[in-house]
């Protein structure tokens, strides 16, 4: 399918420089402004019956693998899905881990950008279908889905620009976890399809009621109704993925990384006090009602007002041309 020019820019196109016009498709910060700039946001934590002691422990029955995590000098930090033996599942273990790199990554006030990569060349297949078995009573499913709830929704809501690079598969779990980063670079030949609907299943990692905000309705119903596999055309046509990864780049491991980098260095570009507050305004505007949303701005815009930053703009009367 050939796009138009102006398509390919909305849609975040690969045509478009590294550092192209990639436009979207005063007083102390209130609890909400606080909570955003430090990027904790837990909502799940007091669900009905679920006890995170008991189901951490159920779940570090089932190890294998490992999250990484790497925090560079240069605000981007990158998170790595470790367990290629299996094509990057997620053992019981991982998704401990994952929990604990997210708590590291709240912590960490220097931090600007996050990219999330599967090691190997490869995302994530989703979880670890051996784990997958052991538990497939409903109540220890919906323990592990709550704790996996609230992970991915506290990883979507740190102050920072976080994209999935997705290289291979993103299925299942994979597919979800692409959904709790701000954007998504896909690889040529990369995969995200939620195959839920082929296991029985539907998303439950909230992967849907992101998926949701990010293609629509009707899409989220296609995607998940036919189990569809989304390439990088069909996911920039559809808003899914915000570029796709040059050919002769991707594909190589590091390359792939190394461009997944220069992108987001576009967006991170800056002190960190500042992307930090882009990321929590948007991140209200995204999930609160607009009254309350209007509040965390005002609270989020008190923090940089006045600030190093703006002081120095203004003392160099910067031009916009
Ligand atoms: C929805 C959800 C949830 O929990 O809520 C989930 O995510 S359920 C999980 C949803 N994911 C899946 O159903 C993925 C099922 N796997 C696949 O479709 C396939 O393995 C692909 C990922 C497409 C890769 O195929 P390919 O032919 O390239 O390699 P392969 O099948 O030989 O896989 C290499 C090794 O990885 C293992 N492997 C792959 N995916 C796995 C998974 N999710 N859990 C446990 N092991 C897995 C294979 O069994 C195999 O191990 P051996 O070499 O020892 O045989």
């Amino acid at each position: 399918m050939v796009l138009s020019a102006a398509r390919q820019h909305l849609l975040g196109g690969i045509r478009l420089g590294a550092c192209g016009q990639h436009l979207l498709g005063g007083s102390r910060p209130g609890a909400w402004g606080q909570n955003l700039l430090r990027g904790i946001g837990s909502v799940y934590t007091a669900a009905k019956g679920f006890q995170e002691k008991e189901i951490r422990e159920k779940l570090q029955a089932f190890p294998g693998g490992s999250i990484d995590l790497v925090k560079q000098e240069s605000g981007i930090a990158v998170l790595t899905v470790n367990n290629p033996a299996r094509m990057n599942a997620f053992s019981g273990s991982m998704m401990v881990e994952l929990e604990e790199r997210v708590s590291q990554l709240e912590e960490w006030t220097e931090g600007k950008g996050l990219i999330i990569q599967g090691a190997a060349g490869t995302f994530c297949s989703g979880s670890d279908l051996n784990a997958v078995r052991a538990i497939s009573n409903p109540q220890d499913g919906m323990k592990m889905c709550t704790f996996m709830q609230n992970a991915l929704t506290r990883l979507l809501r740190l102050p920072l620009l976080s994209v999935a690079l997705v290289e291979g598969n993103a299925l299942g779990g994979g597919a979800e976890l692409t959904t709790a980063c701000d954007f998504r670079l896909m690889a040529p030949g990369g995969v995200i399809q939620f195959v839920h609907k082929h296991m029985g299943l539907v998303p439950g990692w909230g992967g849907a009621a992101r998926l949701v905000r990010i293609v629509g309705g009707q899409n989220a119903l296609k995607m998940l109704g036919g189990a569809l596999k989304i390439d990088p055309e069909m996911g920039l046509q559809i808003g899914l993925a915000d570029r796709v990864l040059e050919g002769s780049l991707a594909g190589s491991g590091a390359n792939a990384l190394l461009e997944a980098e220069q992108w987001l260095g576009c967006y991170t570009a800056g002190p960190a006090p500042v992307i930090r507050a882009i990321k929590s305004v948007v991140v209200s505007g995204r999930e609160l009602p607009l009254e309350v949303a209007l509040g965390t701005e005002r609270d989020v815009f008190g923090t940089v007002w006045g600030g190093p930053a703006n002081l120095q703009a203004l003392a160099t009367k910067a031009k916009h041309k």
